[in-house]
């Protein structure tokens, strides 16, 4: 039996109580009244219609219903039907079938009346909602096309007029009203009147000023869209478990940003907007004072470094990064004015690294490999840090205690893009153990990121 919505009923009893609720609920809430009558006042939410809340008039003529109610949608009425008829449980209704509502009623163990609903729509049209909800490509389609054309941007300001938009974006006015008034019905945009649209809550996400969001990675043209493309076939990665990208485009991810320096400068835009977000905390969060010299490996467009220099004047920096994004993160060092505290090393990580620094930072890097690489890299880490340095390694742990399907998205999303794969706080000691790195200390930074030190055990022989 599966639930795929659930709508409190409660009975309001004044006269003027639904209007009131109204201006609260709609006005205040940003719920949708999807009925209103002199009797009952249905409520969802524009981006979730799973979240429902209903009221009932009980004075007056048609209020059927009494009492508090829950209305419980699921998948498969039939079944649940039968095992509430098995469990002997007392029936308030029958099942009945009103147009293509079909439900009954029964009476839960605390005494509470539960209204069980078969999926709305689900024999209409479209297919279940939820399975709708789970293969729908239209609605992320329309996001990023809403996004690219800058429409979000210039709704920003306020209501605006479809035409305004049309011109000033350069869409066709009428396929961009088809667009909005799709996103209108998905909670992005409202119509406050005809033909005028404003960005709701949600849609205000979408803006630039959001850097650091999931926004940073929707620009369907760019590094982004390939990243999509990879995604919508990662059904060879399931059957190879092998990175897709470099069949779809020619070669492998790092290889093509290094090779198109549009998709690298994309690719370190949105990296360094996310990292953003927990660089101040990672600068914070581990004692720095007796830290000389960090090395910074992979460390991108500057971003962490820059923290780091900044919120530690004594610090010195190195980064080590392939060529083109080295140089973005010189340009990014001499404008954050850290820049005479750092050195940039354009090269790869699985060459030998600068020795002899106190830290080197892997941040959001390990996951990116297979364990045959990460160990590769973890070693290099490990002979430049020798026996007096740290390896400091940071990134969203598989076993992060946060939803799990953010993880989970990460880990498919770097299996198809570079044959990656996010590991457990134990899968990443196990595997520092390899290079002879032991955890010293292990702390979550921002909720989501795991920082572990490692100490060296036994310092690995140089590798060629
Ligand atoms: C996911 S990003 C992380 C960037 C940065 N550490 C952060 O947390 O924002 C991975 C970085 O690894 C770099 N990278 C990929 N292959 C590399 C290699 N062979 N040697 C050095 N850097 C590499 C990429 O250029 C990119 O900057």
């Amino acid at each position: 039996m599966t639930t795929t919505a659930l709508c409190p009923t409660i009975p309001v009893d004044r006269p003027d109580a639904l209007r009131q609720l109204r201006a609260f609920y709609v006005d205040v809430l940003g719920f949708t009244a999807t009925t209103q009558s002199e009797s009952v006042l249905r409520l969802a939410s524009p981006v979730d219609p799973r979240l429902r809340l209903d009221f009932q008039r009980v004075d007056g003529a048609g209020a059927e219903r009494k009492g508090f109610q829950l209305t419980v949608e699921v998948l498969d009425l039939d079944r649940a039907h039968a095992e509430v008829v098995r469990q002997g449980m007392r029936l308030a209704r029958p099942l009945v079938t009103e147009g293509v509502r079909r439900s009954f009623v029964v009476v839960d163990p605390a005494g509470l009346l539960v209204e069980v609903v078969a999926e709305d729509a689900a024999r209409v049209f479209g297919g279940a909602p939820a399975l709708r909800r789970l293969t729908d490509l239209v609605t992320p389609a329309a996001v990023r096309a809403v996004v690219r054309l800058g429409v979000v941007e210039l709704a920003a300001g306020g209501p605006t007029r479809l035409a305004d938009l049309a011109e000033r974006s350069g869409a066709d006015a009428g396929a961009l009203e088809r667009l909005l008034r799709h996103l209108v019905g998905c909670g992005v945009f409202a119509e406050p009147s005809p033909r005028v649209f404003a960005l709701t809550d949600v849609g205000r996400l979408l803006r630039d000023e959001h850097r650091g969001s999931r926004m940073d990675w929707i620009d369907p043209e760019g590094i982004s869209s390939r990243m999509d493309q990879a995604l919508l076939a990662m059904t060879h990665s399931i059957r190879t478990g092998e990175a897709v990208y470099p069949l779809l485009f020619g070669r492998s991810f790092w290889k093509d940003l290094a090779t198109e320096p549009d998709l690298g400068d994309g690719f370190n835009a949105v990296m360094g907007a996310s990292t953003s977000v927990v660089a101040p905390r990672l600068a914070a969060c581990h004692d720095w004072s007796q830290v000389g010299q960090v090395v910074d490996v992979g460390g991108g467009d500057g971003t962490l470094l820059i923290e780091l220099l900044r919120a530690h004047p004594h610090l010195l920096g190195t980064l080590v990064d392939l060529p083109h994004t080295a140089s973005a993160a010189r340009a990014n060092l001499v404008r954050a004015g850290v820049a005479d505290r750092c050195v940039v090393v354009p090269g790869s990580f699985f060459d030998p690294l600068p020795s002899g620094a106190d830290v080197y930072v892997l941040s959001n890097i390990l996951h990116d490999w297979d364990d045959l690489e990460a160990e590769r890299i973890l070693r290099r880490c490990a002979e430049a840090a020798g026996r007096r340095g740290r390896v400091l390694v940071s990134g969203l742990p598989l076993d992060a205690p946060v939803e799990r399907e953010l993880t989970t998205r990460l880990d498919l999303m770097v299996l198809a893009l570079f044959a990656g794969r996010l590991r457990s706080a134990e899968d990443l000691v196990r595997l520092a153990a390899t290079v002879g790195l032991a955890p010293a200390s292990t702390q979550v930074v921002a909720g989501v990121c795991l920082l572990t030190e490692f100490v060296t055990e036994s310092v690995p022989t140089a590798s060629a």
